[in-house]
């Protein structure tokens, strides 16, 4: 742990420092800690730009997609040099609990169970006792770093996919604790796609209006009776893009937003896949508009 300095982790909030590498001046950092809402260790990396040695600094929270876990942003995004230019920490969690004692798809499908939380907190058994992945990125993770780590308690949240759903869902349900919200090839409308409705049944049952809650459409919808605003949100879609519309169904969301005046950006970006290819194209355009909204 060569030149690994300020991190004061302790009591309920110990944690394990796995990896520590130089890059653009920052440090990219993987930490293991036990967590107390998913009920089990958790990995997830860190990456601290220049700037934190000397102050505290702004995180942009990134939620990865089906099949990930906190190394695949890392490693393919390419987005420390922005964030190191910028100023500020991208916080990257893992897509499910894991571990032994965590339940999987029983059939090892890819869209459901490990590496495939959706960021809800599941009320079905035998998910109930680990999938717990919207508390897990709305309190106890964020409280982790900015107990440990030279943090502001000023976040933004971006994600891809089933982790743009994440992004989109946890934004606009706190809007008050993220000043920007913006996500990648997004499933915008999950109570309608197969993905959405497979992870929903299993994790939340049969009762459709438990599912609401995590639906970025649903929620934009309803904001028109609610009294607090939502952040900005930035969208982009590829539109060679093997899981648009059907998983994704970017429409609804457009539909929606353009009923309520809710001033979302979404852009379709011709010839662009779902791959990290595409995150990497546009990745320093959101941390960006992440800047421009942080403090
Ligand atoms: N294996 C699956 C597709 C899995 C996939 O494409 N995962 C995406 C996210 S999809 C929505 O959440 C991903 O980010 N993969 C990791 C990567 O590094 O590319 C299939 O075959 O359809």
């Amino acid at each position: 742990m060569a030149f690994f300095t300020g991190v004061r982790f302790a009591g309920k909030n110990a944690i394990e420092l796995k990896d520590e590498k130089k890059a653009f001046g920052g440090k990219q950092l993987r930490f293991r800690h036990n967590s107390g809402v998913l009920n089990c260790a958790m990995d997830f990396s860190v990456f601290l730009p220049p700037q934190a040695e000397r102050e505290k600094v702004p995180a942009v929270y990134w939620l990865s997609g089906l099949t990930c876990t906190d190394e695949n942003f890392s490693s393919k995004a390419g987005a420390q040099r922005v964030a190191a230019d910028l100023g500020i920490a991208l916080i990257i969690p893992d897509t499910s609990p894991r571990g032994d004692g965590v339940p999987d798809d029983p059939d090892g499908a890819y869209d459901f169970g490990l590496g495939a939380g959706f960021y809800v907190n599941a009320t079905e058994q035998p998910w109930a006792k680990h999938y717990q992945m919207y508390d897990y990125i709305v309190k106890e993770l964020p409280e982790l770093v900015e107990s440990g780590l030279p943090l502001t308690s000023d976040r933004a949240i971006s994600g891809h996919s089933m982790g743009g759903h994440g992004a989109l869902v946890i934004g606009l349900r706190n809007s008050e604790r993220y000043q920007s919200i913006s996500a990648f090839a997004p499933i915008v409308n999950p109570i309608n796609c197969a993905w959405g409705k497979k992870a929903f049944s299993g994790y939340l049952g049969d009762d459709e209006s438990q599912w609401r809650q995590y639906d970025a459409t649903v929620l934009l919808q309803e904001r028109d009776s609610r009294s607090h605003d939502i952040p900005p949100i930035l969208i982009d879609q590829g539109d060679a893009d093997n899981f648009y519309p059907d998983q994704l169904r970017t429409e609804a969301l457009i539909a929606v937003n353009n009923e309520t005046s809710a001033g979302a950006k979404i852009r379709y970006q011709p010839g662009y896949d779902h791959s990290y290819y595409f995150i990497a194209s546009f990745i320093e355009e959101h941390l960006h508009f992440h800047a421009s909204n942080l403090r």
